[in-house]
């Protein structure tokens, strides 16, 4: 049976603990979080994850460890929990924006097996787009660990050195796309809803786009050609929106946000 330690339960880790338990991959009683203060993790201790305030003692009593702190907590957690970690017991698996499998491994042994995850908060439930690599964990690790993660949402196996464009993209991504649902249900109060019910509105009309694509597999701009009638609406409140920097500045904030991913950890140092 595997014991899984999630170090550093914050918004990632308790919505990957959540999201595992929800798909039945594992047992809320062998799931370990942790956190320095653990009166915030009264709710998790109630519904049987077994809380601690002690990493070692977690990574101690498990076999998969998930790091999930900010990259600039990590230095302290590795030379904390250096000692117990075992290369034949243990497989670490990272969602630290920023931080390379060789990083972890400098602080906890050459010989340890790290998997660097990017996952995003809707893996809480079952909806994560989630990026795998690694440089030195076997082919069955990886697979296990995909599966793992597969029970979550979708995943893809990528590149190291692309892991934190993926973290703009898809772990960023969320707030991005929310934020776009958050200012169309704003345009809808302007023009005649409650807030409520604009919101519902956008976030209905934004899940059947993004469900349009996924299941007819089609491209956005196809999808959009069947919205925009000639001398219509839509295509007068697109341009207007292209004329504004709609997708030029989507662009510009997921570049910054990839440049930035790739800064976190060295800017902690
Ligand atoms: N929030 C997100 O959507 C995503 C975050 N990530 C990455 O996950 C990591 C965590 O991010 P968040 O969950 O947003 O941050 P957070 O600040 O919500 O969570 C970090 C947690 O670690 C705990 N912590 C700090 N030092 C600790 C220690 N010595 N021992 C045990 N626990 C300790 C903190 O109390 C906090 O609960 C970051 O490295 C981030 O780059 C990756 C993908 C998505
Ligand atoms: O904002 C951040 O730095 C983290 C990494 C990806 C999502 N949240």
């Amino acid at each position: 049976m595997k014991k899984i330690a999630i170090i550093g339960s914050g918004n990632i880790g308790l919505s990957l603990a959540k999201g595992l338990v929800k798909a039945d991959f594992a047992k809320a009683a062998d799931i370990t979080l942790t956190r320095r203060n653990i009166d915030h993790l009264q709710s998790f201790a109630d519904a049987g994850f077994v809380v601690s305030n002690n990493n070692k003692d977690a990574v101690a009593k498990s076999n998969i460890l998930i790091l999930a702190v900010l990259p600039q907590q990590l230095n302290t957690v590795l030379d904390e929990i250096h000692p117990v970690v075992n290369p034949a017991k243990h497989l670490v698996i990272s969602v630290i924006s920023g931080v390379s499998c060789a990083a972890v491994r400098e602080k906890l042994g050459a010989d340890v097996e790290v998997i660097r995850v990017m996952p995003n908060t809707a893996i809480a439930i079952g909806q994560s787009m989630t990026c795998i690599a690694s440089d030195n964990a076997t082919v069955e690790n990886i697979t296990d660990v995909t599966k793992m993660f597969e029970t979550v949402g979708s995943v893809v196996k990528i590149n190291e050195d692309l892991m934190t464009s993926a973290t703009a993209l898809c772990a960023c991504g969320i707030a991005f796309f929310l934020r776009a649902i958050r200012a169309a249900s704003q345009g809808g109060v302007e023009i005649g809803f409650h807030a409520d019910e604009a919101l519902k509105m956008a976030v209905q009309t934004a899940k059947g786009a993004a469900d349009l694509l996924l299941l007819h597999g089609t491209h956005p701009e196809s999808e959009i050609d069947k919205v925009t009638s000639p001398k219509g609406c839509t295509i007068a409140g697109l341009n207007e929106m292209e004329h504004n920097g709609f997708s030029s500045s989507l662009i510009k904030g997921i570049k910054l946000s990839a440049l930035q991913a790739g800064n976190l950890y060295t800017k902690a140092q």
